[in-house]
């Protein structure tokens, strides 16, 4: 039997007495890799935050790691990368300083434990492929850069699962392909991603199920990588701000509209 990880179930959620998910339920298990899909403004970021408890729902319940969330204690457990976190702007800190942040939910005084601690911020830098900016400011780097400070954060308390919201979004090509090395690594070390994107890319070998989300509910749940093929997924990185949905078809939601990738 598989250990359940993450779990929302029938969870909803609102903004202002607004549903935005009507009762979505969703079970991530140890070792998925799973990808959320789905248009601007369907409800990923909110899932997500619902199922960490970074939003509070008005029914249905979560857990994490097997535990309700209200009593869940063990933060380290997992790293979450929320979306357009932005790591640098005006923040003078180095990378390796931006990185071991993230090591604090792993320390228990008496501090410090300096050798495990510096072990692990070291490593998650260099398997974001960062090791020759560590010294360097966070701010002079590139977006993509950023981002990858931002996952060696996140990896620096070593966790047992990672979300990642938008992780890739305007994140240069090469950036990308370290990010994917990163997460491989962190896959085969037996760790849970969970990860809300638009575009695949690089990522997609490492997909092994992806949930597709419309107007609040999960209407496809398959195994491997899938790609939206038509624009009710495009992104609009432009302005930020939230199309409306499409309306749906006469038909309701067309699976067929998701291709399957190889995996
Ligand atoms: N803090 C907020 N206050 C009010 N409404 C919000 C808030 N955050 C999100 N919403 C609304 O809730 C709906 C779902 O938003 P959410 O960000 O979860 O969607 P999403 O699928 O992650 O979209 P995107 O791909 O654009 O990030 C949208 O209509 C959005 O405008």
């Amino acid at each position: 039997m598989s250990t359940p990880v993450l779990e929302l179930a029938h969870g909803v959620v609102g903004y202002h007495g607004r549903p935005v998910l009507p009762g979505v339920s969703l079970r991530v298990n140890a070792g998925e890799v799973v990808a959320i899909l789905g248009a601007n403004g369907s409800g990923k970021s909110t899932l997500i935050k619902a199922a960490l408890g970074l939003l509070p729902l008005t029914a249905g319940s979560a857990r994490l790691f097997d535990t309700p969330l209200g009593r869940f204690r063990q933060r380290y457990r997992l790293g979450y990368v929320p979306q357009r976190a932005g790591a640098g702007s005006g923040v003078p800190a180095t990378v390796t300083e931006l990185v071991s942040a993230g090591r604090l939910p792993r320390r228990r005084l008496p501090w410090p434990r300096w050798s495990a601690d510096r072990a692990a911020v070291t490593h998650a830098i260099a398997v974001v492929g960062l090791t020759e900016k560590r010294r360097e400011p966070v701010g002079t780097l590139s977006g993509g850069q950023q981002q990858r400070a931002l996952i060696a954060r996140a990896l620096a308390c070593e966790p047992e699962l990672l979300v990642l919201d938008e992780p890739t979004a305007g994140v240069d090509a090469a950036s990308q392909v370290a990010f994917a090395g990163a997460l491989r690594h962190f896959v085969d070390a037996g760790g849970t991603v969970v990860l809300v994107a638009h575009e695949l890319g690089p990522l997609a070998p490492l997909i092994t199920r992806t949930v597709v989300l419309h107007e609040g509910r999960v209407v496809q749940d398959t195994a491997g990588a899938a790609v939206a093929t038509d624009s009710t997924t495009a992104s609009d990185p432009g302005t930020g701000h939230h199309d409306e949905p499409p309306a749906p078809s006469p038909v309701g939601w067309q699976p067929s509209l998701i291709q399957e990738l190889p995996r």
